[in-house]
């Protein structure tokens, strides 16, 4: 699992560490672990030109340091200081000793655009708002020039807590982060800012709370959540997953719903609706059934709402029994808050952008520049656990005190029509197997996202294929 926390957990977790330790040695080990990832991004330090963008906080001074070393090792190192009375006096002695020189923003033009390495130290977890305008005429000098660009614990102007961006935020190729991640870095928009993301062990962890802010699947985890046969199985024991959805209107929804179901581990899948000719022409093994979701038979999950149109009833009666339901799609709109609320079973709620906001009564853009905030008021509201899709797919249970969960696999090629049917048909498979609704829905997110890689494979791709891609992703992960 790889583990975010918020600001002010980092400080408080910082402060216990630092009254165990000799002054400074936190910087000294946040600096050597910065100098050696920027010297790997050099391949070669010795004769390199190294740019410090550099603020008055510890962020400067955690830059000035690695500038010292880098120096030491043989590389020009021009630091450009953005506050020269605030600078941390510490760090620019060291630079100063180790042969690296200053200069000021309005003299930073031709050092920048001559650098092989930028580091950006202008602002880190101390940072409110975009960046402010001296330092962002900085930000678009190095935009200009061809370097590598290396963020310092985050790329400065973004919000450490929510991966908002308010104004202008410095782009990195790389992000060295120290003692944990922030959610801001695996969070869109800011994620997209952070480039590829290393961190560095400071000892953090010794005094960091064991639940995180925000935390994110990995494939260990995947491996130790996917339901496998046991020798007693049965399909029932596997798990049913009822599937209502499609209309004579859009009856692909329902196809591509079931498809995602039959490849994630469900013993059986039951289908119901008005879909059941082009469903059962795709997926013979579908069992079809002429009644509604309350009188179809055994069903350990239903999943309900894609390509459903403007008819609630299977929504409303598949939200009226005692397992879990997944609702995506038309049945967002359809679902009435309070019977999801009052239900006693889980029920998770997968919308985009565009429905979410609708659930919300806000701007498309305003869920998107704030996910965070939009998928836990969704939670809340419907005291459902509910998964944001998009860029960066997000899974907020409804108790606030559990972390959200951020997907890392999505890919870009995933937005073709259909694909989200695909999850929801997935997710309900991973319910009726008996995960818990977080689970379920960050494990299928995880799935879906690389599934979604390996049908693209860097082409174009469409919804059928990223379902008949699952059972590979399946046995890579258990593999
Ligand atoms: N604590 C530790 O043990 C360790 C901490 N470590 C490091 O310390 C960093 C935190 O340091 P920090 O607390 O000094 O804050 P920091 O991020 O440098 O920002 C403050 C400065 O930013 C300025 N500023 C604010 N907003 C701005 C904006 N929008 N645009 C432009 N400027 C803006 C603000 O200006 P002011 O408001 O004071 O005028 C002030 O000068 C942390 O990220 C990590 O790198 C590591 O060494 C490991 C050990
Ligand atoms: N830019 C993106 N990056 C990664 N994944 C994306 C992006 N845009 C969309 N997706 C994913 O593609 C899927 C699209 O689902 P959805 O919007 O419901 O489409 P549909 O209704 O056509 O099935 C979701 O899983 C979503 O997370
Ligand atoms: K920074």
């Amino acid at each position: 699992m790889r583990s975010a926390h918020r600001v002010e957990t980092v400080r408080s977790a910082e402060r216990t560490l630092m009254a165990q330790l000799p002054p400074g040695a936190l910087m000294q080990r946040a600096a050597a672990g910065l100098a050696a990832a920027c010297a790997d991004a050099l391949r070669r330090v010795y004769g390199s030109r190294v740019v410090l963008l550099t603020g008055s906080g510890d962020n400067g001074g955690d830059t000035l340091y690695a500038g010292a070393r880098l120096a030491r090792r043989g590389a020009g190192v021009t630091a450009v200081l953005l506050n020269p009375d605030r600078t941390h006096p510490d760090a620019l002695k060291a630079l100063l000793r180790a042969g690296g020189t200053t200069t000021t923003p309005s003299a930073a033009a031709q050092p920048i655009a001559r650098a092989d390495l930028v580091l950006d130290g202008i602002v880190g977890i101390g940072g409110k708002g975009g960046l402010r305008p001296d330092a962002a005429h900085l930000a678009e000098l190095v935009t200009a020039s061809h370097a590598t660009v290396v963020a310092v614990d985050l790329p400065s102007g973004i919000e450490p807590d929510t991966g908002e961006i308010h104004g202008t935020a410095l782009r990195a190729d790389l992000t060295v982060t120290f003692g944990t991640h922030k959610p801001g870095l695996l969070i869109d928009p800011a994620r997209t800012y952070a480039g590829s993301v290393r961190l560095i062990d400071i000892g953090l962890a010794s005094t960091l709370p064991a639940t995180p802010d925000v935390e994110s699947l990995q494939h260990a985890d995947l491996a130790a959540l996917l339901p496998h046969p046991a020798a007693e199985s049965d399909k029932y024991r596997r798990g049913v997953v009822g599937i209502a959805a499609g209309s004579a209107r859009y009856p692909g929804a329902a196809v591509l719903a079931v498809a995602g179901a039959l490849r994630s581990g469900a013993g059986a899948v039951r289908y119901v609706g008005p879909a059941a000719d082009a469903v059962l022409a795709r997926f013979p093994e579908t069992l079809v059934s002429d009644s509604g979701p309350k009188k179809a038979g055994r069903v350990q999950a239903w999943v309900t709402g894609p390509g459903a149109g403007d008819d609630a009833a299977p929504v409303t009666e598949a939200l009226s029994t005692d397992v879990p339901v997944l609702l995506d799609a038309d049945g967002l709109r359809l679902a009435d808050v309070a019977a999801v609320r009052a239900r006693t079973a889980p029920t998770v709620m997968t919308p985009h952008a565009g429905e979410a906001a609708a659930l919300l009564g806000v701007a498309r853009e305003e869920v998107e520049s704030a996910r965070l905030t939009a998928v836990r008021e969704l939670a809340r509201r419907y005291d459902a656990t509910v998964l944001l899709k998009g860029s960066t797919t997000l899974i907020a249970g409804p108790d606030d005190a559990t972390p959200v969960r951020v997907n890392p696999t999505g890919t870009p090629w995933l937005a073709t029509a259909g694909s989200g049917d695909v999850l929801s048909g997935l997710t309900g498979s991973l319910l009726a197997a008996g995960l818990a609704p977080l689970d379920a829905a960050s494990a299928a997110a995880y799935l879906h996202g690389l599934a979604g890689r390996y049908a693209a494979n860097g082409a174009p791709t469409a919804a059928q294929d990223v379902a008949d891609a699952l059972p590979q992703v399946w046995r890579d992960i258990r593999a």
